[in-house]
């Protein structure tokens, strides 16, 4: 795990523990017997670690934080390092990143090779750099970049680093050459002044004022978050005490943040991210053995809100897109706002004005799809509507050449159905974006019984190359995302029972989403809902009232009715559940009490009973429900394993990375506790057969060791 050789009167301690070199157990050992062995060699100088591959260490290994650790620890390797009578030289390439940089800066010179990133992302862990990183950055860069860089994880160039003073060179070429003659320019030098245990934090007398300015911030952007709290105290340790009680104060922190229930799930989250990208069907085929086409052009059907955000994300990524759309005006129209949203990225700093010209030369629009007979991939957003998509797909199937991608941006309709029409089943894939889709990181591809794996691998790839998550479904109703939501659902009934639209969206926000369920949906209009619940009820040939209660046997509430009656669409009519100021073209969201009345009345109308209702029975009622849902959808093989679920509803849905996502949320409360109060709701509620306990979950809870694994979490010790 550490190749050891001496060449030129230098020890070269190589770390070889692929893909990323990560800081096991093995390699721990491996550089601390390296550096004794070097220490005690006379016929070394010095000493240099550097990384074999890709990379210098990247952090210390995440999957060794689940089970019990060995020593000997980095913090031990580090002072081991630190103290060697060799100069010690950290020669850093690919990302250094975490453990990793805080060996280097027990190292007492650091090289940088010119492409490389050093950071410490520990905080999207849930962590702190715990080997004394929040202690030594500080010595080096000051305050001020300390609490940034920790707080936020950002990684930051070679050049930027330097700047910092956390490199002493940046080179090009040959990194080891490079960094044996910078070895030979300092050699016999002092190493005291290079141990930054030694060292003090130069703005040290600053601690309080940066401490508390920062902290401000943290608290607005982090909201529920505890991590980056915990950075900033180790850091103003760093300041205020003594070098040894300041890292005793940071492994106290360490520790916490280990032990707790957010550094789970946001390494649960970490692991789960890269799961969902692997693949497996049915049949056989899966991401290990099954290639992707190349797209090197697009067209996408519908220059709607949707299928303009669609175009986006793909022109971005440097493929050529033809925008389809029959009317005229509103072709005009979606290009103008392609350019306009474009522009907002090069205001943000996101893209230059020339790579937003370069955006704009490969897209195209065009009034209608004859022209798509050489693109090799079409991706279809107009409106929710089976007839009109199988239409689209019919004339696709004539036009476009026999190995292009056919794909529909529906959220709810069966591929089977739309891939029917066509004489390539094998080529139909759902490619189901969330909208905004160019802010958006979620794809939920979906696979029919006829996709090919290569029409499968070519859109899981596609997603990659257009900077989303992609996560793959089975063809359902609604597939994993749409299918799964029972929140807005249960809110509905919540309100009918006795609590307020508000009081819900508060223990929602409360929960960690970044906005409750009636804000949602006063934000993508309420008319939108309706119109879905419309299409439901002629396809079962019936009526909705204002009074409806029920429909084909299940609990059916009709205060979203009432509201689109009253004409409250929501943001854009200034009201919906709540009221908005529209004078002052404000988006803040304004308790109605108009809207309390109109409850009232509608549940005295309905004879509903109102009582109290605690934030306990909301979060139950909204979570327990979705997470019922997404057993069955793990049951049926529609989702392939829970980490896709919640990766899912992190992007999709803007679930709490730092709760995992429903699915591990379920496992942190327990699944026998989840199950019972889900019986529970089912006895109370048996007109809702979201209630219906999934079977696969009573199996889980009576017999865990008949589930096949993957249909559980591998990365936790999930509680039954
Ligand atoms: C006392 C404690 C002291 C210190 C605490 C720490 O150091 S915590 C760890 C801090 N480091 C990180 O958080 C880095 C995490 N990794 C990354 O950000 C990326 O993996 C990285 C290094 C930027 C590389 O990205 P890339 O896109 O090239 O690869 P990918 O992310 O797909 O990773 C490749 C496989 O490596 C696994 N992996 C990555 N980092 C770690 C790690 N630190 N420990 C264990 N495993 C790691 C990753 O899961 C991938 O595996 P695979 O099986 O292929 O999915």
């Amino acid at each position: 795990m550490v190749d050891y050789r001496v060449e030129d009167q230098f020890a070269i301690l190589e770390i070889n523990n692929p893909p990323v070199n990560a800081l096991s157990l093995h390699v721990r050992e491996g550089l601390l017997n390296g550096v004794l062995r070097a220490s005690a060699d006379n016929n070394v100088k010095a000493i240099i670690l550097i990384g074999k591959g890709k990379t210098f260490p990247s952090g210390a290994d995440i999957k060794e934080f689940s089970r019990p650790g060995k020593a000997p620890w980095l913090p031990e390797v580090g002072h081991t390092i630190e103290s060697s009578n060799k100069p010690v030289f950290s020669a850093l390439h690919g990302t250094a990143l975490g453990g990793g940089l805080e060996i280097a800066l027990f190292s007492h010179y650091r090289i940088a090779e010119k492409t490389a990133k050093v950071g410490f992302p520990e905080v999207h862990l849930g962590l702190l750099p715990g080997a004394e990183g929040t202690i030594r950055l500080p010595r080096l860069t000051g305050l001020v970049i300390a609490m940034e860089m920790i707080t936020s994880g950002r990684q930051v160039s070679a050049k930027e680093a330097l700047k910092f003073g956390i490199v002493d060179k940046v080179v090009e070429g040959n990194l080891l050459k490079e960094t044996k003659a910078f070895a030979k320019s300092v050699l016999g030098q002092p190493l005291e002044p290079r141990k930054l245990s030694l060292c003090g934090v130069k703005d040290a007398d600053q601690v309080d004022k940066y401490y508390e300015a920062a902290l401000k911030e943290l608290l607005k952007k982090y909201r529920g978050v505890i991590a980056p709290v915990s950075c900033l105290k180790s850091i103003r340790g760093s300041a205020q005490l003594p070098y040894k009680e300041a890292a005793e104060l940071e492994r106290t922190l360490f520790s916490e943040l280990m032990s707790g229930a957010q550094s789970a799930a946001l390494r649960y989250s970490f692991f789960a991210e890269r799961a969902a990208s692997r693949w497996n069907l049915p049949n056989g085929a899966s991401s290990a053995n099954s290639k992707p086409l190349t797209i090197k052009s697009a067209a996408v059907i519908g220059a709607g809100t949707m299928g303009s955000g669609i175009a986006i994300c793909l022109i971005r990524s440097g493929i050529p897109v033809i925008l389809v759309e029959q009317n005229e005006k509103m072709l005009e129209n979606a290009l103008r706002n392609i350019g306009y949203i474009l522009q907002g990225s090069v205001k943000l700093g996101r893209m230059t004005v020339d790579q937003r010209s370069d955006c704009l030369r490969i897209l195209q629009g065009a009034a209608s799809i004859e022209k798509l007979k050489d693109v090799d991939i079409v991706i279809e957003a107009v409106y929710e509507n089976l007839k009109l998509k199988q239409e689209i797909f019919e004339k696709l199937d004539k036009i476009c050449k026999p190995t292009a991608l056919l794909c529909s941006n529906t959220s709810t309709l069966d591929i089977d159905l739309i891939a029917s029409v066509t004489s390539k089943p094998d080529r139909v894939a759902g490619t189901h974006f969330f909208a905004p889709a160019y802010i958006m990181k979620l794809l939920e591809n979906i696979y029919g019984s006829k996709t090919s794996p290569i029409t499968v691998a070519t859109i899981m790839d596609l997603g990659k190359k257009i900077g989303k998550i992609s996560v793959l479904s089975k063809t359902c109703d609604g597939f994993i995302a749409n299918r799964m939501n029972k929140i807005g659902t249960e809110a509905a009934f919540l309100v009918e029972e006795g609590a307020l639209p508000h009081d819900i969206d508060q223990v929602l926000e409360d929960f960690g989403m970044p906005m409750g369920v009636f804000k949602v949906s006063d934000l993508s209009g309420i008319d939108i809902g309706w119109s879905i619940r419309q299409e439901m009820a002629k396809k079962q040939g019936i009526t909705l009232t204002l009074e409806t209660h029920y429909v084909s046997g299940e609990r059916y509430s009709s205060l979203a009715d009432r509201l689109y009656n009253l004409g409250r669409l929501g943001l854009k009519t200034g009201k919906g559940w709540y009221r908005y100021n529209n004078a002052s073209n404000s988006r803040k969201p304004i308790i109605d009490p108009d809207v309390t009345d109109m409850i009232l009345n509608h549940c005295e109308k309905l004879r509903i009973k109102r009582r109290q209702i605690s934030p306990q029975e909301i979060i139950e009622r909204c979570l327990y429900a979705t997470v019922n849902e997404g057993f069955k959808i793990l049951e049926e093989g529609v989702a392939e394993k829970p980490e896709d679920i919640d990766i899912v509803w992190q992007y999709g849905f803007s679930f709490p990375r730092y709760r995992g996502g429903p699915m591990f949320y379920a496992s942190q409360v327990g699944l026998k506790k989840v199950y019972e109060r889900i019986c529970y709701y089912h006895e109370s509620f048996p007109y809702s057969k979201h209630w219906l306990p999934s079977d696969l979950l009573k199996k889980l809870v009576s017999h865990p060791n008949e589930v096949p694994i993957n249909l559980w979490m591998n990365y936790t010790n999930s509680k039954l």
